[in-house]
């Protein structure tokens, strides 16, 4: 990134999955993987699980083609810098910037990311954020996910990035998290995977912690609350696409719940809060590399 002029950046999260949001929307910002990781580093940055960069979708290569239906690009990073295809809770906290930037208005905002065009619903009242996810797509093939000496079959879903979703007794049984779990075999996730550790809590109501592709341990991911509802889902012997009804389940995580629906026609839906908490500027001196 190179800059003369402070940077805007506002900080949010959405059930304590927390981001560094940058306004970029002309997309003149060259940010590097390098950068990305020391704006959201904990002690020496701004701090976050990940950044979302705001930009026109007709400003960026990735995103023109989409551009007639979504007016905005979610270019989404971890916190380590790595790319990724899409995620959950940042979509939410990223059409809550652009209500309250006056860049929408409440109801329908479609927001182009990675992994397509997702429609998002605003409520009027300020309270949450409804997103369209698309269909999972369950591949084919056992997984087995492993915590040092213990291991768990687990479902290999994908919302558009990847996860591995492991039934467990408690979930302590993932132990720290402190690195990334072991996912077996190798072959099943090219470019790594987002693992979640699920119990029961009642009916279709469930409980999981995450270890993110890039961000390690955080609390909460709303692709993985989305690909666990449907793991669950599958486990208890509902499809909705099958069975012509809706279902809807709970999700608790750590830094809150959300509520995910798989409707009838394969789509899943995920509702929950979006909060922006601060916004400043960057000092560029800190910026250059
Ligand atoms: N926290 C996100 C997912 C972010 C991307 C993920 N770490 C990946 O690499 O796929 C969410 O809320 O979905």
């Amino acid at each position: 990134m190179t800059s003369a002029r402070p940077v805007p950046f506002l900080k949010g999260h959405g059930t304590e999955n927390d981001f560094v949001i940058l306004p970029d929307p002309d997309g003149l910002l060259d940010l590097s993987a390098e950068t990305v990781a020391r704006l959201c580093d904990r002690r020496a940055g701004i701090g976050g699980d990940g950044l979302l960069r705001v930009v026109r979708s007709a400003a960026h290569p990735e995103a023109r083609a989409m551009a007639g239906d979504a007016e905005w690009f979610m270019d989404y990073r971890n916190a380590d810098g790595s790319v990724a295809e899409m995620c959950g809770n940042g979509v939410r906290v990223f059409v809550r910037h652009l209500e309250r930037a006056g860049l929408v208005k409440p109801g329908e905002v479609a927001v182009a990311s990675r992994a397509g065009v997702k429609r998002t619903h605003l409520a009027e009242d300020g309270s949450g954020v409804t997103v369209s996810m698309g269909a999972a797509v369950l591949p084919a093939g056992d997984v087995t996910v492993r915590v040092g000496a213990r291991s768990w079959p687990a479902l290999h879903v994908n919302m558009g990035n990847p996860h591995a979703v492991a039934f467990v007794g408690d979930l302590a049984d993932a132990g720290g998290l402190l690195e990334a779990p072991g996912v077996e075999p190798a072959n099943a996730y090219p470019t790594g995977t987002n693992v979640e550790f699920v119990v029961d809590r009642g009916p279709r109501h469930v409980a999981m912690r995450v270890h993110e592709r890039g961000s390690g341990e955080t609390r909460s991911c709303g692709t993985g609350a989305c690909a666990v509802m449907v793991a669950a889902a599958r486990r208890d012997g509902v499809d909705p696409a099958a069975d012509g009804e809706d279902a809807t389940y709970t999700v608790d995580l750590p830094g809150g719940s959300l509520v995910i629906t798989e409707r009838a026609d394969g789509e899943v839906e995920m509702t929950g809060a979006a909060v922006i908490v601060a916004e400043g500027t960057v000092d560029p001196e800190w910026l250059r590399l």
